[in-house]
């Protein structure tokens, strides 16, 4: 939290303190002013409710008030009433039982500034406008004959990737995994999506990841509307410049795409190309880079794992190939792999927030029309009483004998949400994921530079709409395949 943002809140705190004893006597916090039960929670202040106790990890800090209030915990942030939910039956009740209420997004900052005015998906409320964007994003390029389509797109850019690396092997060099796993997704999707390569002269994902760090943040302008003309945390201004960086890039690209056809014809559709683009750009370069970078910080820090991979690998594919796609479904240890990854850190530790479009009362609480809900996922992949006391560890093998799988169907592990807003991108983020994975293991055995041990490699998280590592993830490879590999 900025200084600046601290001082607010203290003067903010002092004078909610004041009128908050002033009024306690009369308050009922779990109630609302018409008698109605709301779900347990801590007390929330005047103005800013309970901005104050999200931190700057808000899904740890909310995972450890769930400890004490319960699964469904009620919140009051600035003056939007939030539910969050921290258990597998909890979810399933918001996600499927009544997944049509809860199945709108709220109106944010972000999504005016990014969405174009909440014109792509993943902001957009719920209606006939989302679906139509949905049902043609997912046929036109995520359902599952397009990703089969560009299965040699992948070839050839992850071939690359094996090829650069193998140079820094041989030139005992280290590697910045963070950076040419980003890099290697950038390349894929932008081929699949512009149907070109990323251009050099944009940094596109330094913004796209900026973008994923102030759309997860909470933006007081949000909470309290009347303060957002302070703009107290700058975030209005800093979204604004970042639109306006990401609208000249697409703009640039849509041109070149478009050369030679009617300008008229184009304008009317503009701003809406640009929305989608710039939806499926975001949902789809940092997400798997942050999954796949997770997934290989653990087996870096567990070389038992690592092994064991590699023994997979080599009886199902051999040393003398590269792992192709068909190999993935025989491939069932790295399956589990990529699950305890994605348990551990999922990408978006509240999911997307969704808003209830109307009332609606569930166990007994009251949940309140336009109420914001935060699925915290983060939680759910540490609760004990789900996955027994080693929680906190990275086992793959208790995925050994069970049958939950990743497609939200079970709601102990919904790294892809659930139900009508679940993401429509799962089948293509898992291919990358798990072949990248695979890759990287099969062709390199790795180690952490500079003799640093597996437990000192640093886990820690930054807080955004996604939850990447707070820093690179640095490590040294050598090449382990025999000679025609590549
Ligand atoms: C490991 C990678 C990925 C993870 C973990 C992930 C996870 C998620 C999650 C948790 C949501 C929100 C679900 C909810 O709010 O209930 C979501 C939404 C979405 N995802 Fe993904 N995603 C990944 C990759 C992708 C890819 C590759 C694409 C497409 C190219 C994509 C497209 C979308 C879209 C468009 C939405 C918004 C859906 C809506 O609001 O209707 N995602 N994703």
């Amino acid at each position: 939290m900025s200084p600046t943002l601290a001082l607010v809140f203290a003067l903010l705190g002092t004078l909610c303190s004041f009128i908050y004893i002033f009024r306690s006597t009369k308050s009922r916090s779990n109630h609302n002013k018409n008698g109605q039960k709301l779900p347990p929670g801590p007390r929330a202040l005047p103005i800013i409710g309970n901005l104050h106790m999200l931190g700057k990890l808000p899904h740890q800090n909310l995972h450890h008030l769930a400890k004490r209030y319960g699964p469904i915990m009620s919140l009051r942030l600035g003056c939007v009433p939030t539910i969050v939910v921290s258990s597998p039956e909890a979810a399933e009740l918001f996600l499927k039982t009544h997944d049509l209420v809860f199945a709108s997004r709220p109106g944010i900052q972000a999504g005016e500034y990014l969405s174009y005015g909440s014109t792509g998906i993943a902001f957009t409320p719920y209606g006939s406008y989302w679906r139509t964007v949905r049902k043609w994003c997912t046929l036109h390029l995520l359902s599952a004959s397009k990703v089969e389509y560009f299965g040699p797109v992948r070839k050839t850019e992850l071939g690359s990737l094996v090829e650069s690396v193998k140079e820094s092997a041989a030139a005992r060099e280290t590697v910045n995994l963070s950076e040419k796993v980003g890099e290697l997704i950038e390349k894929m999707m932008c081929k699949i999506i512009f149907g070109r390569s990323n251009d050099d002269r944009f940094n596109l994902r330094s913004l796209i990841d900026q973008t994923m760090h102030l759309s997860g943040a909470f933006n007081i302008s949000d909470f309290v509307p009347y303060l957002a003309p302070l703009d107290l945390q700058g975030l209005g201004r800093r979204l604004k410049r970042a639109s306006e960086l990401v609208d000249t890039v697409l703009e640039k690209i849509i041109d070149e795409h478009l050369q030679g056809t009617d300008a008229e014809d184009r304008k009317p559709h503009r701003d809406f190309v640009d929305a989608i683009l710039l939806d499926m750009i975001a949902a789809s370069f940092e997400t798997s880079a942050v999954a796949i970078v997770w997934t290989f910080s653990e087996i870096l820090r567990h070389p038992r794992v690592m092994v064991a991979l590699q023994h997979e690998l080599e009886t199902v594919v051999g040393r003398n190939r590269l792992v192709e796609e068909s190999d993935l479904s025989k491939l069932t240890y790295l399956d589990m792999v990529v699950k305890e990854g994605l348990r551990l850190h999922p990408v978006a530790p509240f999911l997307v927030p969704h808003e209830s479009i109307e009332d609606i009362v569930i166990n007994g609480y009251f949940i309140p029309k336009k109420s914001r809900i935060l699925v915290n996922i983060w939680s759910m992949g540490r609760d004990r009483n789900i996955w027994s006391e080693n929680a906190e560890e990275f086992f793959p093998e208790r995925f050994i004998n069970n049958n939950i799988d990743l497609r939200g169907h079970d709601f102990r592990l919904i790294p892809f949400g659930s139900g009508r807003r679940g993401c429509p991108g799962m089948h293509l983020a898992l291919i990358n994921v798990s072949l990248i994975l695979a890759q990287l293991v099969h062709c390199f055995n790795w180690e952490l530079p500079d003799g640093m041990l597996p437990d000192e490699l640093n886990m820690t998280e930054i807080f955004g709409l996604s939850l990447p590592r707070a820093t690179h993830l640095l490590a040294k490879p050598t090449y382990r395949l025999l000679g025609l590999a590549t």
